[in-house]
């Protein structure tokens, strides 16, 4: 019977990498996207990008919309420091499973919370379901639609703050125009892009940062 695409990543995660050892699941898994199938992790070029951020940033209070295996849940998890949480929203409950299995595999379960359901119900319920007030770090990576809707949801139930960074997967491909035309012209929001490319590829794609003013 046939896999799924995720189960093959969370196979070559299992047999290539070293079980509590964040960097070598991010290592095999860009290994076998690069060299055996192509998958919608952010990759290791714009990855680095969104290290750099998180890495500034420092964030006590983490939301990451569109898990997928858990690529980046890895590379945001493994820079937080301790006491900090990472709170990621996967819509699919078969990718969901994966996705668990390599967090726990990558030994960073503790920091990480995997919420199964859309963004849009969710969101409503962050501060009553976990004790969220505001988030430090917001990163956008699933349908590229839902950018917009969900940014502004964020708003209204008073999830940012003065400060709060949202960082944006796919402003280029597939691309999130809407997402560039309200975060741009929105003068609540200073933004900046970071040109990279499709993840595993030579086709243009980038980072929109952008950072609520309160
Ligand atoms: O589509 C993409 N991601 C989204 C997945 C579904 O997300 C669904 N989803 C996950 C939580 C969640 C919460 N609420 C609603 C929907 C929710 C995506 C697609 C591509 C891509 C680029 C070129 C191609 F030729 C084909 C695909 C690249 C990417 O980096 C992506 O991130
Ligand atoms: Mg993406």
């Amino acid at each position: 019977t046939q896999t799924t695409r995720p189960q093959r990543i969370l196979k070559a995660v299992q047999k290539n990498a070293t079980k509590g050892d964040p960097d070598s699941v991010i290592s095999a898994i860009d290994h076998y996207c690069k060299h055996s199938e192509w998958a919608m992790n952010v990759g290791d070029e714009k990855g680095s990008i969104l290290d750099s951020v998180v890495s500034e940033v420092n964030p006590s209070t983490v939301l990451e919309l569109g898990t997928y295996c858990g690529y980046s849940a890895v590379r945001i998890a493994r820079l937080l420091s301790p006491g900090s949480k990472l709170i990621t929203v996967e819509f699919n409950p078969a990718i969901a499973a994966i996705a668990k299995q390599i967090i726990a595999y990558a030994g960073i379960q503790d920091k990480v919370t995997l919420v199964e359901g859309s963004s849009g119900d969710l969101i409503p319920k962050m501060k009553e379901c976990f004790g969220i007030t505001s988030f430090d770090f917001i990163f956008l990576d699933h349908w590229k639609d839902r950018y917009v809707p969900d940014t502004k949801l964020l708003e209204e139930c008073g999830l940012l703050r003065k400060g709060t960074v949202l960082l944006a997967d796919n402003v280029i491909c597939p691309g999130a125009p809407e997402y560039l035309k309200y975060i741009r012209n929105n003068r609540r929001y200073e933004s900046r892009y970071y040109p990279a490319h499709l993840e595993y590829t030579k086709v243009e794609d980038g980072l929109e940062k952008s950072i609520f003013l309160g």
